[in-house]
């Protein structure tokens, strides 16, 4: 194994750690279905907590609820003690980034401006300072291309700054997007499925990668399939099963939880230095969630009950899609999803030059929406 950090050696000893997310009691629902179901999960800070569960567990859908793409239908997410905004934009300015399951970035910008959109909300120029160019918007754009070079060094990309993102291999468009998300100098950030689509050294060098961030003091929250590098990775692991929270603790606990095994895991998982990944599922339902995972890698079609379940909501979905952690306008209404639900899709594709290639959170057919 390569790794040179790991959970034991975290910076960030729990005396001083403070509750960075609590998320309480959420309930997600769609119409008739429910997601999400009285689900609590606190993050600390120097923590990287996991969230697993097959495929239409909600994981996904909680995320949502987390970063104010969703209103959750009930319950309540505070970020460091404050109940956050229902938008994803104030969400991102209250403190938390995310990356998206299929990767969302401006393919026909370079390297350094999809950082520099991440960094557009730590940017305070008011529209005049920037239409004039007046010396104090000249400052904050020289400052926020300085910090966009030194997250481009801290994930390695720095000789690419100029390179067009749609020409960068598929890892490193996944190492772009976390740059993009840690533009907005968040506390916590949310990654969902980071190595999905990753060769195994690609997995290992974004696990260094997120022990880096986590010994930065960035609390982490972790969507993954990859069991290894979950049970590796983290400090805690809740899983989710039809949108409940079955279990939560480290990772010994969970992987030997007669019930974690039965829902999900199929056998034991064993550690890095073990033999097997158990990401393959015991049972028929759990065999058939991990080969639709598969598949959704391979032809984005995963969110497309989202699609389906909320066809009028479209139309705002273009205006709210947008990563958190981006909350341009620009973004907001360029985002289109390339490899995602097809009926989502289509209406943000419509003249969508920069294109994010992300899945894109959809409306509820509940309604209950925001950041429109
Ligand atoms: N906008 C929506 N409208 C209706 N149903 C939805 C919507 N979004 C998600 N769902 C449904 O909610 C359930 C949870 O989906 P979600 O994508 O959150 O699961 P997940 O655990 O993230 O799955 P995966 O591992 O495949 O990404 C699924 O049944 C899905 O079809």
């Amino acid at each position: 194994m390569t790794t040179t950090t790991n959970k034991a050696e975290a910076t960030t000893e729990p005396a001083a750690r403070e509750t960075v997310l609590d998320a309480r009691g959420v309930t997600m629902r769609f119409g008739g279905l429910t997601a999400v179901r009285d689900v609590n999960l606190t993050v600390n800070s120097g923590e990287i907590v996991g969230l697993i569960g097959p495929n239409g567990a909600g994981k996904t859908t909680f995320f949502n609820c987390l970063t104010g793409l969703y209103v959750p239908t009930e319950g309540e997410v505070r970020y460091k003690g404050t109940v956050l905004p229902p938008t994803s934009f104030k969400v991102t300015d209250a403190g938390i980034a995310r990356t998206f399951q299929n990767i969302r970035l401006f393919h026909n910008m370079t390297v350094l401006e999809n950082v520099l959109v991440g960094r557009h909300t730590r940017m305070k120029q008011g529209l005049w300072s920037a239409l004039l160019r007046l010396p104090g918007f000249k400052k904050a754009e020289a400052e926020a291309a300085e910090r966009a070079m030194q997250l481009l060094e801290f994930i390695g990309l720095q000789d690419k700054a100029q390179h067009l993102a749609k020409n960068l291999p598929y890892g490193e468009q996944r190492k772009l997007e976390i740059a993009r998300a840690l533009a907005s100098d968040p506390g916590l950030i949310l990654l969902d499925e980071p190595t999905a689509g990753m060769n195994p050294q690609e997995t290992r060098a974004a696990e260094e990668l997120i022990f880096k961030i986590r010994d930065m003091g960035i609390a982490v929250l972790v969507i993954e399939h990859d069991m290894r590098f979950i049970f590796n990775l983290c400090d805690r692991v809740a899983v989710l099963v039809q949108g409940q929270k079955l279990i939560e603790g480290d990772s010994a606990t969970v992987q030997g939880d007669e019930r974690v095994i039965a829902a999900y895991l199929g056998e034991p998982v064993a550690s890095e230095t073990g033999p097997a990944q158990a990401s393959a599922p015991a049972d028929e339902e759990a065999s058939e969630a991990s080969e639709a995972a598969e598949t959704d890698e391979a032809d984005g079609t995963d969110e497309a009950p989202e699609a389906d379940a909320a066809p009028e909501a479209e139309e705002a979905d273009e205006t709210e899609d947008a990563p958190a952690e981006e909350t341009d306008e620009a973004d907001e209404a360029d985002d289109a999803p390339s490899d995602e639900a097809p009926a989502a899709e289509a209406p943000a594709a419509e003249g969508a030059d920069e294109e994010p290639s992300e899945d894109t959170p959809h409306d509820p057919a509940s309604g209950k929406e925001n950041d429109a």
